[in-house]
């Protein structure tokens, strides 16, 4: 199976002669892995992500997602990469004036979609996350873990090739929590998406034994 995250002698530094948080981490992730980060507060976590994001430039090594080298791509191609990948935050970051279906179709209408792709999509989705009766209201009027089923829905709307979730049941109770890791790994599962997720504390209710990092004192090592 084929490689879609490779990070080679990566270092991370915030600022030009600024703060290093990552420093020579090699790992590789593979298409359909369902992966989980930890590490103490601070170690890098967040850091890491924003880089797989492409929002961080590596200052040394190299980190290829998708076949590009985000310390070399062009904006343009860096653009194009985000359209296969899905974020999921821990505050959801949904946009409270719009409708939760609006919400949801958000990656699509930025990418162009005509409207009726948008609304097959936004139902399909808001099923998929049990809140087919919700397209219309507001996310202020939804619980917080309908909140974020909301969140998962939007990122799985463009079928993501990768899913980068920052805590994405840091602010939910178990039950939620668990309607939220149920979602994530039928689509690591079903769609073959890869799944990288940020926790202070990895779930117990999957059957899989799913590959573990941690981050510490700059370095990314793997749990086994
Ligand atoms: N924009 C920035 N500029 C400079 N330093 C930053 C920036 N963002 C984060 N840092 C620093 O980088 C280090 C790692 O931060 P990061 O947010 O990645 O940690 P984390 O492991 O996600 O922490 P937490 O578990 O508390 O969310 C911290 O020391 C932080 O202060």
């Amino acid at each position: 199976m084929s490689n879609v995250i490779h990070a080679s002698h990566l270092t991370l530094t915030y600022g030009k002669a600024g703060k290093e948080v990552i420093k020579d981490a090699n790992f590789s992730i593979k298409k359909g892995e369902f992966v989980f980060i930890t590490g103490p507060s601070g170690s890098g976590k967040s850091t890491l992500l924003k880089a797989l994001y492409g929002k961080l430039r590596p200052s040394e090594g190299n980190l290829v997602v998708g076949g590009l080298d985000l310390a070399h791509v062009s904006q343009r191609k860096l653009q194009e990469l985000r359209t296969h990948m899905g974020i999921i935050f821990q505050d959801y970051k949904l946009v409270n004036e719009w409708t939760v279906k609006k919400n949801v179709v958000l990656p699509l209408m930025i990418a162009g979609y005509d409207s009726e792709i948008q609304e097959t999509q936004a139902r399909r989705l808001l099923k998929h996350v049990k809140l087919p009766d919700h397209a219309d209201k507001y996310p202020l009027e939804l619980s917080g873990g309908e909140q974020q089923r909301v969140g998962v829905a939007r990122a799985l709307s463009k079928n993501p090739v990768v899913i980068l979730a920052d805590e994405p049941t840091g602010n939910l109770d178990d039950y939620s929590s668990n309607v939220i890791w149920d979602l994530m790994e039928n689509a690591c599962q079903q769609l073959d998406t890869t799944v990288l997720v940020v926790t202070h504390k990895i779930p117990t209710i999957f059957s899989l034994p799913y590959r573990h990092f941690i981050i510490e004192s700059k370095g990314v090592y793997e749990v086994h």
